[in-house]
C-alpha cells in the first residue's frame, strides 16, 4: 500500500532530515516510527499525506505517485487518508459536532449524511453525550478523541498520527490506543510516530526506527528499543 523508494528529504535550509529511505508497508499494518527527536519522523509522515515533497526518490500510495502528483489532486488523496496530530488541532470555535462533520461537508456530502456518519464516529470514540461542546470544555484526551473521530470519517485506507499520545497522561494515552487498536483491526493501515516507549513495548507491532535520516531497523513485533 505504501512504498517509499530511495527517499531522501534536505529541506531549504540544508537540514538532511531523511536519507535514502526504502520502505513498503502493506495494507492493514501496524507501524511505530521511533527514534531520537529530530531523526526525521516527522518529515516520513508528512511525506505521506503530501504535505512534504522529498528530494530525490519516489513515494507511492495504493500506486498513486505523490512526488508527480499535481496540487489539485491533494485533496482527493487527503480524502483517503486520516491525519491526527499530538496538538489536535481543533478548530476552537466549533463544536465537537461541527469539527468532526466539517471534514464532510467540505467533499458536498449531503445533510442528512453528514449528520449520520458524524454522530456514527462520536459515538465510535465515546464522546455521544459531548456533541455539542466546544474543544475548549473537553479534557486533552476527550480532544484527541475527536481528531480520531474527525480522522476516521472519511473510512480511510490510511491513518497517520504524529505522536497522537504526546500530550496526554498514560491513562488517557492508553484509551486512544484502544481507539486505534480497534481503528486497525476493522482494516485501516496505521503508520504513528511515537516517543512512548510502554505502548510500542506492549503492543507488539512493526516497528521502524529511523536514526539521522535513516532506517536503523525494521522488527515485525518490536520494542521501543531506546534507553529512558
Ligand atoms: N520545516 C523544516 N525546515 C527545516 N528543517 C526542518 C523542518 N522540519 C524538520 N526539519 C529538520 O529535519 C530534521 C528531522 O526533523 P523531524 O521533525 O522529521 O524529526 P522527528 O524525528 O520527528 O523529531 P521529534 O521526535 O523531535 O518530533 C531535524 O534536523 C529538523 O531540524
Amino acid at each position: 500500500m505504501i512504498q517509499l523508494t530511495n527517499v531522501s528529504k534536505i529541506y531549504p535550509n540544508g537540514a538532511r532530515a531523511l536519507v535514502d529511505i526504502n520502505l513498503k508497508i502493506g495494507k492493514g499494518n501496524f507501524v511505530f516510527l521511533v527514534g531520537p527527536s529530530g531523526a526525521g519522523k516527522s518529515t516520513l509522515i508528512k511525506l505521506l499525506y503530501r504535505e512534504e515533497i522529498p528530494t530525490r526518490g519516489q513515494v507511492q500510495i495504493n500506486n498513486k505517485n505523490l512526488v508527480r502528483m499535481k496540487d489539485r489532486e491533494v485533496p482527493f488523496l487527503r480524502r483517503s487518508i486520516g491525519v491526527i496530530f499530538q496538538d489536535f488541532k481543533l478548530l476552537p470555535n466549533k463544536t465537537v459536532f461541527e469539527n468532526v462533520a466539517f471534514a464532510l461537508e467540505v467533499i458536498g456530502v449531503g445533510k442528512r449524511e453528514v449528520r449520520a456518519r458524524t454522530l456514527a464516529a462520536i459515538e465510535l470514540v465515546g464522546l455521544k453525550v459531548k456533541v455539542n461542546v466546544y474543544p475548549h470544555e473537553l479534557s486533552g484526551g476527550e480532544q484527541q478523541r475527536v481528531c480520531v473521530a474527525r480522522a476516521i470519517i472519511n473510512s480511510p485506507a490510511l491513518l497517520v498520527a504524529d505522536e497522537p499520545t504526546g500530550n496526554l497522561d498514560p491513562e488517557t494515552a492508553w484509551d486512544i490506543m484502544d481507539l486505534l487498536y480497534d481503528i486497525n483491526k476493522r482494516g485501516t493501515t496505521i503508520v504513528m510516530a511515537t516517543h512512548a516507549r510502554a505502548i510500542v513495548n506492549k503492543m507488539q507491532k512493526r516497528v521502524i526506527a529511523i536514526e539521522n535520516g535513516r532506517v536503523a531497523r525494521d522488527e515485525e513485533k518490536g520494542g521501543y528499543g531506546y534507553d529512558a
